[in-house]
C-alpha cells in the first residue's frame, strides 16, 4: 500500500469517486495522462486516482506526466523517484519554456498564466504521444470557488471551471476528479503521508497570486460565520436557476 488507507483519505477518495460518477469523468478504456508537478495538489489526485482504479469495475490506465519549464533548481529528481519507488507508469518531460518566457513575456503580464499556456500546449503533445485521451489535472474545491469570486469581483463574469474540458484540438478532455475535495484535507493528507512536494522554482514560486490570496481570505473569513460555506459554494455550481439572472443569452425577455 503505498499510502495509510485512513479516514481522511478514503474521504477525499470517497468525493473523487462520486466527481467522476456525477461528471462522467471516467469511462472504461480510458487512458488518462496525470498532471504531477510536485505539488500537494497533484500528488494526491495521483495516488487518489490510483487507489480508485485497483478498486474500480471499469478498467482504465493512468500515465503519471511531469513537465519540467526549465526554471533552475527544479528538483524533478525528487518526483521522479517518488514515481519510481511506488511503482507508477510516467513520462517526465524537459521543455525550454523558462527560455520562452523570459524572452516573449510582456512586462507586467503574468509570469504564471504565460507558463501554464506553455505546460498545458506540452501536456496535449505528450497526451497524443502517451496514447491518454484525457488529462488530469489536481485543481480542488477551493480553486473552483476562489475562481467564482475571482471571475465575479475582478472580471464580471459568472463563472468557475470545469470539471470536464474538451480541448481545442478535439483529441483530448481535460478532467479535474479533486473538485469537490477541500484544501485543507489534501494539505493534511500530503503532510500525513510525508509526500516529497518540491515547488516549480520559478521567480515567482509560492507568491500566491494577491487577488487569489484574497480571495481565500474572504472565505477564510467568512467560513468561521458560516462553517458550511464551502460546500454551499460549489453546490451552487450544480443548482443554477437561469432565470434568475441577467443574462439575455440564457432567457429571452
Ligand atoms: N510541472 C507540471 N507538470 C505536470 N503537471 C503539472 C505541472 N504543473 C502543474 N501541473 C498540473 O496542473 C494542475 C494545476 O496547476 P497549478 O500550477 O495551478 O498547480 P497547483 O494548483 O499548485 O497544483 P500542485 O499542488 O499539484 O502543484 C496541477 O494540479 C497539476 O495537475
Amino acid at each position: 500500500m503505498p499510502y495509510s488507507e485512513d479516514n481522511l483519505f478514503r474521504r477525499i477518495r470517497k468525493l473523487a469517486g462520486r466527481a467522476i460518477g456525477d461528471f462522467n469523468l471516467i469511462e472504461e478504456g480510458d487512458r488518462i495522462a496525470v498532471g504531477v508537478s510536485g505539488g500537494k495538489d497533484s500528488y494526491t489526485l495521483l495516488h487518489v486516482l490510483e487507489s480508485l482504479r485497483r478498486k474500480a469495475p471499469i478498467r482504465f490506465d493512468l500515465v503519471a506526466v511531469n513537465v519540467d519549464a526549465g526554471y533552475p533548481g527544479y528538483r524533478k529528481e525528487v518526483v521522479e523517484e517518488h514515481l519510481r519507488a511506488r511503482g507508477f507508469v510516467y513520462r517526465m518531460q524537459s521543455t525550454d519554456s523558462y527560455a520562452i518566457i523570459e524572452e516573449k513575456r510582456r512586462p507586467g503580464s503574468s509570469y504564471c498564466s504565460f507558463c501554464a499556456r506553455l505546460r498545458r500546449g506540452v501536456l496535449y503533445t505528450l497526451a497524443d504521444e502517451l496514447g491518454c485521451n484525457k488529462i488530469a489535472l489536481g485543481h480542488h474545491l477551493d480553486d473552483f470557488i476562489e475562481t467564482l469570486l475571482l471571475n465575479q469581483f475582478y472580471v464580471g463574469t459568472l463563472a468557475a471551471m470545469s470539471p470536464k474540458l474538451a480541448a481545442d484540438n478535439g483529441r483530448h478532455t481535460v478532467i479535474r476528479p479533486l473538485l469537490y475535495v477541500e484544501e485543507q484535507d489534501i494539505i493534511s493528507f500530503t503532510r500525513a503521508n510525508q509526500l516529497p512536494i518540491i515547488c516549480c522554482a520559478c521567480p515567482v514560486c509560492g507568491v500566491v497570486d494577491q487577488k487569489r490570496k484574497r480571495m481565500k481570505r474572504l472565505i477564510r473569513d467568512l467560513a468561521a460565520e458560516i462553517p458550511h460555506i464551502r460546500s454551499s459554494m460549489i453546490g451552487a455550481l450544480s443548482n443554477v436557476h437561469p432565470g434568475h439572472l441577467l443574462d439575455k443569452k440564457l432567457q429571452n425577455f
